[in-house]
């Protein structure tokens, strides 16, 4: 195996919380040749042919009754195993990397019926239900909360925090016209963006404008009202890729607690005010962020208890204490895993070396 490159499939789709801690994976294996699975029409579309080749399958989550419907997506995912299955062969990959999620079903079991080591990385706090699954047959299962390893008691665990894109690491210039002494709020719900989250924003607003602050809102690209806020100091986006940049310079971020939005606010030791979405799978969210609160690291906020009035001052009330967001920032700093993509990379390789 020496002289040939190692091929390795990466399985990561759907959202940016899955795609781009596997990105950070890839960008640590440059002596790999890498692959890419996913399913059609989700984001991998736009991001990932731009780095390697990107292959899709039909996969679909079981739904709670179980019924017919079950029958039919067994069915589709006996369908799915067998199309990885014969894309391990002839594109012969040596090893499997996924993050989870009704992708990480069909890739996992299709490895393992043609003999290939898996890695498995959980972002969450709360591991998904095909982690919960399927790591009994992933040869390690690296964790981005230490939290989540009781919940897999029958898995090859080890934390290793969560990947973050190497530009994460290094001062990013800012490509909006924003500048330079002036408070920055940045507001970003996850990467699709959070309706809740932007109606509060907008009745907020203009108390933080009149304090001097400017603000990026990334509202996702499914809000009817998002260009609705119009102000000197604002500027709305649907979707933003600069985000080290951003969150660099933010001096408070107003945020949903995916575990990959998370990492990025303490790898650049962003203060931020989060609001975990409501209807995550068993409230994942709010677990992930419970480590930023015990920190003091950000403000957490159920959405249901959270009201304009309150959003308001709370965001007021840090504007005008400098030296708080200075503790809060720090504190956020201090939870971050610098090496977590380089620790999964050495797991990876150790792996392949190893079989
Ligand atoms: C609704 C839901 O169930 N979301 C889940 C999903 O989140 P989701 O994909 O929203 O979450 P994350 O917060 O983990 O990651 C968002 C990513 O998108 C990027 N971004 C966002 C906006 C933007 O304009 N530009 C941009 O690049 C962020 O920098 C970050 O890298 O996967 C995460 C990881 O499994 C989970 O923790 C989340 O609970």
């Amino acid at each position: 195996m020496a002289d040939t490159p190692i091929r390795l499939l990466i399985a990561a789709s759907g959202t940016g919380g899955h795609l781009f801690p596997a990105l950070a994976l890839a960008q640590q294996l440059p002596e790999y040749q890498i692959e890419w699975l996913g399913v059609p029409n989700r984001v991998e579309q736009a991001v990932i042919p731009q780095h390697y080749p990107l292959h899709t399958i039909s996969v679909e989550g079981f739904q709670k009754p179980l019924g017919l419907n079950t029958v039919r997506v067994f069915g589709r995912l006996v369908g799915s195993i067998r199309q990885v299955q014969r894309l391990i062969q002839t594109r012969q990959f040596d090893a499997l990397f996924t993050t989870g999620g009704y992708i990480a079903g069909p890739a996992i079991i299709a490895a393992r019926l043609q003999g290939l080591p898996v890695i498995l990385h959980e972002s969450n706090a709360i591991p998904g239900k095909v982690t919960r699954w399927l790591s009994p047959f992933c040869d390690q299962v690296a964790l981005g909360f230490d939290a989540a390893s009781k919940y897999l008691p029958k898995a090859q665990t080890v934390t290793v925090g969560t990947p973050v894109r190497a530009d994460f690491y290094k001062p990013q210039p800012l490509d909006l016209p924003i500048p330079d002494d002036v408070p920055l709020i940045v507001v970003v719900g996850g990467s699709q963006g959070a309706v809740s989250v932007n109606q509060l924003v907008r009745q907020c607003a203009k108390s933080w404008f009149e304090m001097g602050a400017w603000i990026v809102h990334l509202t996702g690209e499914k809000d009817p009202e998002a260009s609705t806020l119009e102000h000197p100091h604002y500027i709305g986006l649907p979707f933003y890729n600069n985000m080290a940049a951003l969150l660099q310079r933010a001096n408070l971020a107003i945020s949903r607690a995916g575990a990959g939005s998370l990492t990025e606010l303490a790898i650049t030791g962003t203060p931020a005010i989060l609001i975990p979405y409501p209807y995550a799978a068993e409230d994942h969210q709010s677990f992930n962020a419970a480590s930023f609160a015990q920190k003091g690291a950000a403000l957490v906020f159920p959405q249901s208890e959270l009201s304009p009035e309150l959003l308001e001052s709370k965001v007021s009330y840090l504007l005008k204490s400098p030296e708080i967001l200075q503790q809060m920032a720090e504190k956020a700093a201090s939870l971050a895993v610098t090496d977590s993509a380089e620790q999964l990379a050495t797991l990876m390789r150790q792996l392949v070396e190893k079989k």
